[in-house]
């Protein structure tokens, strides 16, 4: 099938390269004209055979809502967009309900694989109205991993990022658990090879994970991490995550401390340890240390 494909960054780029080894004919647009197989929108859309398929993999928020935007002004009834960055699943209804008005499609859809999914496929979480999903198909099938796993229709319009969100979510728990770990064995004079002890978990242990083997990885390039600075961004499937545990009034305690110790990384001082020392030593007389 005919495919566009909106955005050819880390993910775009390679996803456009698995398609087309699938045998689709894919038409690639980013505003960088060097990744570009068009020069704008309106080239890509009169490239495509109707109906057309389009696929939207740029960053969440204004640069995907500007797209969807332009592609509800260009695209024609009976025409599809999906939207496979990691859009907040509330914005889903919306895009839906907008293009549905000019009686294009809308499928969201949560992918997972990162710059490996070229070669390792990429895991896909769906949303959207089964007609929608069914002339998707054959990009899904050329996306994802070999094998049984690795691809859901979740649900309804939203039920895609949804997934993709927890996803993330416990994926945040899950990174901040190993890095706990790797901290406290790199602090003990008794474990002398904390590398090696990573890399013997990879086979056989309840932890094993591909996470884990990641880390073993980042250990072989930098053994005690020393090149980074412990600072770490997030793009906002954490914060969503934790918002919705808290509209369902679910308890997400592991996922909510994890988010918290990236914001507590880009502190240089801790002004709320501050606070601390400063009662401690009002009530107790306990000595503080002063700058
Ligand atoms: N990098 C990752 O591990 C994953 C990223 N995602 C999501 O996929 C989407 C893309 O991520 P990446 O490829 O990593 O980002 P990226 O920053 O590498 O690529 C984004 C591309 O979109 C282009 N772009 C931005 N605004 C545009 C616009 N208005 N029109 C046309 N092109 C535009 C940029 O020039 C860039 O080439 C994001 O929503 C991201 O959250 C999803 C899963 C994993
Ligand atoms: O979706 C992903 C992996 O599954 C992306 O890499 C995402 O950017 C990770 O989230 P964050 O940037 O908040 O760490």
């Amino acid at each position: 099938m005919e495919l566009g494909l909106v955005g050819l960054g880390k993910m775009g780029g390679n996803m456009r390269e698995r398609i087309r080894r699938a045998g689709h004919t894919v038409i690639g647009y980013d505003r960088n004209p060097d990744l570009a197989d068009v020069h704008s929108l309106s080239e890509l859309v009169d490239g495509l055979q109707a109906p057309r398929v389009v696929w939207v993999m740029v960053p969440a928020g204004a640069a995907t809502q500007s797209t969807i935007d332009e592609l509800g002004e260009l695209l024609s009834p009976g025409d599809i967009v999906v939207d496979g960055g990691n859009s907040r699943w509330t914005d889903d209804e919306k895009h839906a309900e907008e293009l549905a008005a000019k009686g294009i499609g809308f499928v969201d859809c949560g992918v997972s694989g990162g710059v490996w999914g070229l070669e390792n496929g990429y895991a896909l979480m769906y949303g959207g109205d089964k007609e929608h999903v069914a002339a998707v198909q054959p990009v899904f099938d050329a996306l994802k991993p070999e094998g049984d796993f690795g691809a859901v229709h979740a649900g309804k319009v939203g039920a895609g990022h949804f997934a993709k969100m927890v996803h993330n979510g416990i994926e945040y728990a899950m990174m901040q658990a190993y890095a706990e770990g790797w901290e406290l064995l790199e602090k003990v004079d008794s474990v002398t090879d904390v590398r090696e002890v990573f890399r013997s978990w990879q086979e056989g242990t309840v932890i094993r994970s591909w996470l884990l083997d990641l880390a073993v990885n980042a250990l072989d390039e930098d053994e005690h991490l020393e090149q980074l600075r412990g600072y770490a961004q997030d793009s906002g499937e954490g914060r969503w995550t934790v918002e919705a545990a808290i509209d369902n009034a679910v308890p997400l305690p592991a996922i909510t401390a994890s988010l918290f110790a990236r914001f507590a990384s880009r502190q240089d001082d801790s002004p709320q340890m501050k606070m601390i020392a400063a009662l401690r030593n009002q009530f107790g007389g306990h000595a503080v240390e002063k700058k």
